[in-house]
């Protein structure tokens, strides 16, 4: 399986809660025709499922904490390979979330070409994941847990990209612009791509 993805670009996608990775990677998927696997939206559809599985799920995520490695990364392949056929790049929204996950992907799956790395401010991440707590229905947009997934964000996450950086792939976007401004930032990482 890891020949057919050989060919395809892996592009991960990494930043605080809140901060744009999915507003960002819908335009992507626009414009060049990416794959787009969202960790977070691929546990969420498992819970949506109403597993066994999904509800052990629900109860971590709700805490704000990381699901098991295993669990996410098998979930990660399963989606890449059911595109393989049809995929010329693929957004991996989410993950890594800690070094360990990037190491585990790579072994199992490929290296990245490219991290952007969406950068925002720490209480424009908790503004706008209040203000999308509104209507978003998900069981961790409230202060409580949008202050856990922060302090975890700042503590396993933002070590990820130290760790690409010495790779030379990480592209650090400026995501406090406005959304069309963050945009032309990316695209311009991206189109660095071919
Ligand atoms: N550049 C931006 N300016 C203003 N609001 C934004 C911007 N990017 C995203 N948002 C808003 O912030 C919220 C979080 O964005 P989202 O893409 O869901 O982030 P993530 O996937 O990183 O958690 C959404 O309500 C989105 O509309
Ligand atoms: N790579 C990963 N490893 C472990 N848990 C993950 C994960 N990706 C997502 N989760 C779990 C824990 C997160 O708090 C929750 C929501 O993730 P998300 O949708 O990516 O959040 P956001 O887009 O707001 O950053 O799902
Ligand atoms: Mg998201």
């Amino acid at each position: 399986m890891a020949d057919k993805i050989k060919d395809a670009k892996i592009v991960f996608v990494v930043g605080g809660p809140g901060s744009g990775k999915g507003t960002q990677c819908e335009k992507i998927v626009a414009k060049y025709g990416y794959t787009h696997l969202s960790s977070g939206d691929l546990l969420r559809a498992e819970v949506a499922s109403g597993s066994e599985r999904g509800k052990q799920l629900q109860a971590i995520m709700q805490k704000g904490e990381l699901v098991p490695l295993d669990t996410v990364l098998d979930m990660i392949k399963d989606a890449m390979i059911a595109k393989a056929d049809v995929s010329k790049g693929y957004l991996i929204d989410g993950y890594p979330r800690e070094v360990k996950q990037g190491e585990e992907f790579e072994k199992k799956i490929g290296a990245p070409a490219l991290l952007l790395y969406v950068d925002a401010k720490a209480e424009t991440m908790v503004q706008r994941l209040m203000k999308r707590g509104e209507t978003s229905g998900r069981a961790d947009d409230n202060e409580e847990t949008i202050k856990k997934r922060l302090d975890l964000y700042y503590k396993a996450t933002e070590p990820v990209i130290a760790y690409y950086e010495k790779r030379g792939i990480v592209r650090k976007i400026n995501s406090e612009l406005p959304v069309d401004e963050v945009f032309a930032i990316v695209v311009k990482a991206i189109d660095e791509l071919k």
